[in-house]
């Protein structure tokens, strides 16, 4: 990456500009689906208002077409055939007793005679609009308006009904700048039954794919009839979707607000905890971030180094490098310190396997915390590793703490595999804890290591400064060796040797050292 790139990259990555960025982000993607969904809403509710008026003026138009069959089924019956009184009253009862009748009339050669004969609907003689097999129709479309024609016409035989264009009109409330056009399947030009005539065919996406089709300019509803022979169409501007569009928009737009800012105080947290230490420590072991230090162990007697502990360190993105006591008890608390101690291991035979290999006496101790000795884990993949690089068991030391035997009886088992493979075992920061001696006795063990703070104490602090030689002497009943840590001072190391100590380390010594510097050390010894 490059160094502006990663300049940018570490000015961002902040909780604040982070959380800002996934707001708008958020803002953005969450109006945008509001939009959508908005928009989708408004065509559904406008699909379903004008299919609501539509399926009225079918249920209607069936209504009216039933009626005017029933009529003239009748009228066909009866036997009267010429324009007399009794025929007038005929029809006459005919338009009294069938609401969406007219007017009913008798054309017969050149007798014809009307219900109301004063104000008759049917308008002047003309050609069919629709010519059926048993019945002709007219329409009085809105092309052609004239109030006080019939909105529609029917004649079989001798008898000829008309409609009143209020039965129609009464059932259809047009939206504004709306219109119904009737249009045959084939695709002829259409025919306007209420409202003005619109263009034909429409200007974008005709015919479309759905029920309701949404031009620049209007929305155009098919309604399914059952007819095989034509289509409804009802025709309205776009007003109302705008208005229906602007009213979803406006309860979404809070939606909209509130999801991003939760996505912006979520971003927030996120970046917060990543950028804290057990957020961004599966980060630093996926980048190799932990380094391993080595702290030289020597013989007290000899002053030879004659192995060393592996320590971890993180180094931070600021370049600095924590200690462990940072972040061990918090990895310690999540459990990512297993990850830690195979990292760790890992990284001390792929650092030091070769030369471990060239110095079969030098020795490395990992640490193992409480959950790493609680299940048979780590025996296979030292063994693992050993073989891969060539070492010998002998040459890879764990310790472990006396906290961390707190569940014994698994530690135990645990403790005995890793000596049965040949590892040493050591037990840490000895004395810290409350190990009795017959608790000692049990433990499958090779090494006590006296903690620092007795060796501290050592000729300052009367209280304790008996008690490394007391863990001294106690180890050497039980046959088991002793490492002395923190030794700071010549005086310090002459006593423990003194008192039977077989190994030490501390400043004295060495500070813990990267694993080229202890090659070197270990080299410069050996010449
Ligand atoms: N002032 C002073 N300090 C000295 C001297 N000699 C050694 N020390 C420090 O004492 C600690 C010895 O390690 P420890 O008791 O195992 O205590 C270790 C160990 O318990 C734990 N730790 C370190 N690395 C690991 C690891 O890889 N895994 C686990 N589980 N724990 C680790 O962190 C603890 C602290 O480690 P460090 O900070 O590296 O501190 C190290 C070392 O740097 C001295 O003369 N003077």
């Amino acid at each position: 990456m490059s160094p502006r790139l990663a300049q940018l990259r570490r000015a961002l990555y902040r909780p604040w500009p982070l959380a800002l960025l996934a707001f708008l982000f958020g803002a953005l993607l969450f109006g945008l689906g509001g939009l959508w969904l908005a928009n989708y809403q408004a065509q559904q509710a406008e699909s379903e208002r004008l299919q609501s008026q539509g399926q009225r003026f079918l249920q209607r138009i069936e209504q009216i077409f039933g009626q005017l069959q029933e009529a003239l089924d009748k009228l066909d019956q009866q036997p009267l055939r010429g324009c007399d009184l009794a025929m007038v009253e005929a029809l006459r009862q005919i338009t009294f007793s069938h609401r969406f009748v007219y007017e009913a009339a008798f054309i017969g050669g050149n007798q014809r005679c009307s219900s109301s004969p004063k104000r008759s609907s049917f308008g002047p003689e003309r050609p069919a609009d629709i010519e059926g097999e048993r019945q002709s129709y007219w329409l009085n479309t809105s092309a052609q308006p004239n109030d006080d024609l019939a909105a529609l016409v029917v004649q079989r035989g001798y008898f000829r009904l008309s409609t009143a264009r209020g039965h129609l009109a009464d059932v259809v409330e047009l939206p504004p700048g709306g219109s119904l056009l009737l249009v045959t399947r084939a695709g002829s030009k259409p025919l306007p039954i209420l409202g003005p005539p619109q263009p034909w065919p429409p200007p974008e996406g005709w015919p479309p794919e759905q029920s309701l089709l949404v031009s620049a300019s209007q929305l155009i509803y098919r309604m399914p009839t059952q007819s095989p022979d034509f289509d409804l169409l009802l025709f309205a501007d776009r007003s109302a979707l705008q208005q229906r569009l602007r009213e979803g928009l406006m309860s979404w737009l809070p939606v909209a607000v509130l999801l991003a800012l939760l996505l912006g105080v979520l971003t927030f947290h996120q970046v917060r905890y990543r950028q804290s230490l057990p957020g961004s420590l599966p980060a630093a072991l996926r980048r190799r971030a932990l380094r391993v230090r080595y702290q030289p162990i020597y013989d007290l007697a000899s002053r030879r180094c004659v192995g060393a502990e592996a320590l971890v360190r993180w180094r931070r993105a600021d370049g600095k490098l924590l200690g462990p006591d940072h972040f061990i008890p918090m990895a310690e608390s999540s459990g990512q310190i297993r990850e830690i101690t195979d990292y760790v291991l890992e990284q001390v035979l792929s650092q030091l396997g070769h030369f471990l290999g060239q110095n079969p006496d030098l020795y490395i101790s990992i640490n193992l915390a409480a959950c790493d000795v609680a299940v048979p884990r780590i025996d296979e993949l030292a063994t693992r590793l050993l073989l891969q690089y060539r070492v010998n068991a002998t040459q890879i030391a764990f310790e472990v703490t006396e906290s961390g035997l707190a569940d014994t009886q698994a530690a135990q088992g645990v403790l005995a595999s890793l000596r049965a493979r040949g590892h040493r075992v050591l037990i840490d920061d000895f004395g810290t804890g409350y190990s009795s001696l017959a608790y000692l006795q049990e433990l499958p063990a090779d090494v006590l290591k006296i903690d620092k703070s007795f060796v501290d104490a050592l000729g300052h602090d009367a209280a304790s400064s008996g008690v490394a030689p007391h863990i001294i002497r106690m180890a050497h009943e039980l046959q088991l060796k002793v490492v002395a840590e923190g030794i700071e001072h010549e005086a310090q190391a002459l006593f423990l040797a003194e008192q039977g100590a077989q190994c030490g380390q501390g400043w004295l010594f060495a500070k813990p050292l990267t694993a080229r510097q202890f090659r070197h050390l270990v080299e410069r010894q050996k010449a």
